[in-house]
């Protein structure tokens, strides 16, 4: 049984995830293959039409439900489109549903971004016929024409001078607005033109109270990053998403303008005949565990240690970290859990998690000893930065490589390591080399990788699959790059596996969940009962994320309202509790 597709309303099944680059490979393999740009455009055109009626009918519908508390029937006189076009095939496709609409019996208006009125006869990639010597017309030009041809209305879009929100454009009070300024085309931060069109449109369309709906993506967000610029990008309730789904719709500021994402395949994901590797997976749903042996015992399910929770001298303490961590990983289900932090903190630690043993950080050598028996060493959360705790994280990860333990690096270990790579230690290589052959766990999030990297946050944050790939050739090991729509990195026979985040929330956006998470990879890396997939890095990240979601309620199983708190004030401390309850509800039943 699929555990998750019975608990977790959202889509289950794994997605590839394409750059734009990919994309236009993709176009572009079609092409050869004889087949025309404009039929896919119109391909693309039709099936979006009939999915801007039917998602326009549902909305209809539900507004009567909730007022009226009875179903009648969709009012189709009032259905008036508002279509914004860029100059590129995206506007392309906006002027062919304008099309079909009217044919339909819609009311449409196209607002055309980007275009003079005399540009309806020559424009830039828009080389249509007024010139009879130009032989070449491109797909977006022809949509137009068609467009034209049955007296489509349009207004062409000027700026104004002022930055007021007086743009020029009469829009009309449409239900839908429909974007279609920017697709995968969309490279670079939007000109001051652009940025009152898009603002315009996100305006007009909250005024109207209107359904929104992004052709492929939506405009200002960059298809194979995520990224947004200055915040200016149209935020769409449904993106209809044409060929293959965008890496950039499912990571970053994607989850906050995409909306629903519905996918109009097309074409063959193939290039020279090949199918083409995505650059990423999008997850949603963890895998299902099985039972327990009844004959085991808590030898059975591994031993975590856990180092970090450090009180340096002068200043702050941070038993927290190391607390947060050892109870995740109990929650999660290894046998037996040591933490190794500073003395001050167990009193505390032994309050909130009698289940734990502990020893003092700076007890090298039974430190050692435990490193030898622990299944999983988890170290950094709360180390400190200071030269002695740099000493103890020399000294426990030299220790975890001699005697081939798995290892877990986060916060404060990530600082140290950057320091190390910095001044080229040894150790750095001697971790790659462990991780060829051992689990090797690091989790930072941007700032961490920006050290890491020794590049500055906005490169990492502007490029984050880039990011993971360059952290994985430098050091080895496995990532996760945390932030909204956690990358995660897995190496597996000389090949790395990235995956997407598909779960988790802002709620989580507070301190200690990183803790949280660092213990989950502990405590399920420890269960060696588990297959290697039920105790990876991502199967971690998604029980993590799905913790916080469960909390939140956002997922259609969260039957026990006990645990629910909400996004404004989840915190760290709550997760233990909700974890446990994951974890039963990806478990099969006896
Ligand atoms: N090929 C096909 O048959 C099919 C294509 N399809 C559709 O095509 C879409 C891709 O079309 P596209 O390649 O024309 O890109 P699109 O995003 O429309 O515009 C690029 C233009 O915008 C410009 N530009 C970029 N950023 C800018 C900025 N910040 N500010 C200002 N300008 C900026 C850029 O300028 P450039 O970078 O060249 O200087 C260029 O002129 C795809 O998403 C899908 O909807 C589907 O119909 C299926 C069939
Ligand atoms: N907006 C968000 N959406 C999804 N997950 C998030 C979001 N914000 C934070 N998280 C998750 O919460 C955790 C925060 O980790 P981190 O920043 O290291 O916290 P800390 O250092 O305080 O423990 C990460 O796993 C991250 O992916």
């Amino acid at each position: 049984m699929d555990v998750q597709t019975n608990l977790f309303s959202k889509n289950t099944m794994p997605i590839a995830l394409y750059s734009s680059e990919q994309l236009y490979a993709m176009e572009q393999a079609w092409f050869a293959q004889g087949n025309g740009s404009f039929g896919l455009m119109q391909q693309a055109a039709w099936q979006m039409a009939q999915h801007i009626e039917s998602l326009y009918e549902k909305k209809c519908l539900n507004k009567q439900l909730t007022k009226q508390g009875i179903t009648s029937r969709f009012n189709t006189s009032q259905r008036r489109a508002s279509i914004w076009v860029g100059i590129g095939s995206n506007g392309g496709d906006g002027w062919l549903i304008a099309y079909y609409l009217q044919q339909r019996g819609w009311q449409v208006q196209v607002i055309a971004v980007g275009f003079e009125k005399q540009d309806f006869v020559v424009k830039g990639n828009l080389e249509i016929s007024a010139d009879e010597n130009k032989k070449s017309i491109t797909a977006a030009a022809r949509a137009l024409q068609l467009a034209l041809s049955v007296d489509c209305e349009y207004q062409c879009f000027k700026s104004s001078d002022n930055n007021t929100n007086d743009t020029s454009v009469r829009a009309l009070q449409a239900n839908v607005y429909i974007d279609a300024l920017f697709g995968i085309g969309f490279n670079r931060a939007p000109n001051n033109m652009y940025q009152q069109a898009i603002c315009a449109f996100n305006a007009a369309a909250e005024n109207a109270q209107a359904l929104v709906i992004a052709v492929d993506i939506p405009s200002g967000l960059v298809a194979s990053t995520g990224q947004v610029f200055e915040r200016i990008a149209i935020v769409a309730d449904t993106t209809l998403c044409l060929i293959a789904r965008k890496f950039g719709l499912h990571t970053k500021d994607g989850l906050d303008y995409s909306g629903a994402v519905i996918d109009i395949p097309l074409i063959p994901y193939q290039v020279n005949n090949e199918k083409l590797i995505p650059v990423a997976t999008l997850i949603t749903s963890a895998h299902s565990l099985k039972p327990r042996r009844q004959n085991s015992y808590k030898g059975s399910y591994g031993h975590v240690l856990v180092i970090g929770g450090n009180r340096i001298e002068g200043s702050q303490g941070m038993g927290g970290a190391a607390i947060l961590s050892a109870s995740s990983a109990m929650a999660t289900g290894a046998g037996k859990i040591t933490v190794a932090c500073h003395e001050v903190f167990h009193g505390a630690l032994l309050t909130s998690l009698p289940d734990a043993m502990t020893i003092d950080l700076h007890d090298k050598d039974g430190i050692n000893r435990l490193i030898g028996q622990a299944s999983v060493i988890a170290i950094g959360m709360g180390l400190g930065r200071d030269e002695k705790a740099k000493i103890v994280f020399i000294s426990c990860i030299e220790a975890a490589i001699a005697v081939g333990k798995p290892i877990i690096i986060d916060a404060d270990g990530l600082y140290h390591l950057a320091s190390l790579h910095s001044k080229n230690h040894k150790l750095i290589a001697e971790l790659k080399t462990h991780s060829a052959t051992h689990q090797v766990c690091l989790t930072p999030h941007s700032g961490e990788a920006a050290r890491l990297l020794n590049k500055k946050i906005n490169e990492i944050e502007n490029d984050r699959l880039a990011a993971i790939k360059q952290c994985a050739a430098i050091y080895g090991g496995d990532w996760v790059l945390k932030g909204a729509g956690s990358l995660v990195l897995e190496q597996q026979s000389g090949q790395a596996h990235i995956y997407v985040c598909g779960v988790g929330n802002a709620g989580m956006a507070t301190a200690g969940m990183g803790d949280v998470l660092a213990g989950v990879i502990a405590g399920l890396l420890a269960q060696e009962d588990l297959k290697h997939e039920l105790r990876s890095l991502h199967q971690a990240v998604l029980i993590h994320g799905l913790t916080g979601d469960i909390l939140v309620n956002q997922t259609s199983s969260n039957d026990d309202n006990s645990l629910l708190v909400g996004q404004r004030g989840l915190q760290a401390q709550d997760m233990p509790a909700a974890i446990r309850h994951v974890m039963q509800l990806i478990t099969d039943s006896l």
